[in-house]
């Protein structure tokens, strides 16, 4: 397909060494996803061509780079979004955005369209230095959209706001997934936000990649670094049904239905993930009525994985097409008998299920 993005890219830094052969998605984000130094940062620097690799990198059909040929940076149509943005401090944030987006030909309508969906309206004449940090990420994130970019970069974006700041603007990146009209490459070391807002996952580990695919599936896979973490957590999807009048909204999963209060903003129709932690699944081998957990679901145990810690193990379980993940102690896995392809219930408070 033309509007891929086709990167084979090698660099050496020390005794670091990068090495990746990826096409990814024209459309939605790609997600960066690994520990810290396994190369995520070098690779986006490399596309925007900061950082010297060898290799081959060719967007919408457009060659960045190929051999001795290297479009220069400026020349690339990227938008950047790093950890802190650096914006121009003697500009209010009005003139922020304009800065670049006349460069990029000024078109007032795309200028107006992220004013508006990044709620920008009420920042713009505020001096930069008065922004909170997530208040800066949104004018980053409309300072690099306003340029009409083929290609958005995200460089851990989040990772600099607190957990409340985290939350206001996680819907703003969630919703630009369809709205940006241009594919954007999102370096997350934080499986929460790639639970959320990955289409499609690359998982990176020391230089190389270990898996690619779309998000949902891989992070449904049990034999990945990513469901063996400590946090590790299923990520299932569910359309929503509705919301009663205690505020509980129901999400329906495949055969099971699912009740949360964390839905808010969506509404009845909608396509939801649910994350579910591991440790939040405990497993029955009946269907409890007098007990305060909402969710309790049927599920086929797939396998049985032992981990690091001897004193626990992980389930993986099949709820319809899709996996639940439930972490328990050794002794509950003898005691219930657990083993391959039997029939359990999956218990889960409402208060885990996490949209
Ligand atoms: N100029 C350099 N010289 C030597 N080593 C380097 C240089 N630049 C990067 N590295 C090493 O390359 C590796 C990858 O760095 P990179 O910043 O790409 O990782 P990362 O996955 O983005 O990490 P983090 O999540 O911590 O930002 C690291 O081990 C880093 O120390």
């Amino acid at each position: 397909m033309a509007n891929e993005l086709r990167l084979r890219l090698a660099l050496r830094r020390g005794d670091f060494s990068l090495s990746v052969d990826l096409t990814l998605p024209g459309s939605g984000v790609s997600a960066i996803f690994g520990p810290s130094g396994c190369g995520k940062t070098s690779l986006l620097r490399a596309i925007a061509g900061l950082e010297r690799a060898e290799g081959m990198i060719e967007v919408d059909g457009e060659c960045w780079q190929n051999g001795r040929y290297r479009l220069p940076t400026h020349q690339r149509a990227l938008g950047m979004v790093f950890q802190h943005s650096a914006l121009l401090p003697h500009l209010d944030v009005e003139g922020n955005l304009r800065f670049g987006w006349r460069r990029a030909g000024g078109d007032p309508e795309l200028l107006q369209r992220w004013i508006d969906r990044l709620d920008l309206g009420p920042l713009l004449l505020r001096r930069v230095q008065s922004l909170s940090g997530g208040e800066r990420q949104r004018v980053g994130l409309a300072r690099a959209l306003v340029t009409a970019p083929r290609l958005l970069l995200l460089d851990e974006p989040l990772s600099a706001l607190d957990g409340q700041r985290r939350a206001e603007i996680l819907p703003y990146l969630a919703r630009l997934r369809h709205e940006a009209g241009m594919p954007i490459l999102l370096v997350s070391h934080a499986a929460d936000e790639v639970a959320r807002l990955a289409d499609y996952l690359v998982l990176l580990r020391e230089g190389r990649v270990v898996a690619d695919g779309p998000a949902l599936q891989l992070l449904q896979r049990d034999d990945l670094p990513l469901a063996l973490e400590d946090d590790a957590a299923a990520v299932l999807e569910g359309t929503i049904q509705g919301r009663g009048p205690d505020g509980l909204y129901s999400v329906q999963v495949g055969p099971a239905q699912f009740h949360t209060y964390g839905a808010s903003g969506h509404t009845a129709g909608e396509t939801v993930r649910l994350r579910i932690p591991a440790r939040e699944v405990s497993l029955t081998l009946s269907c409890h009525q007098d007990s305060s957990i909402l969710n309790i679901v049927p599920v086929r145990l797939q396998t049985l994985r032992g981990l690091a810690d001897p004193g626990q193990v992980q389930a993986t379980l099949a709820l319809g097409e899709q996996t639940l993940f439930a972490r328990v102690s050794t002794r509950s896995a003898a005691r219930l008998g657990l083993h391959e392809g039997m029939m359990l219930w999956a218990q889960i408070k409402a208060v885990a299920v996490l949209v």
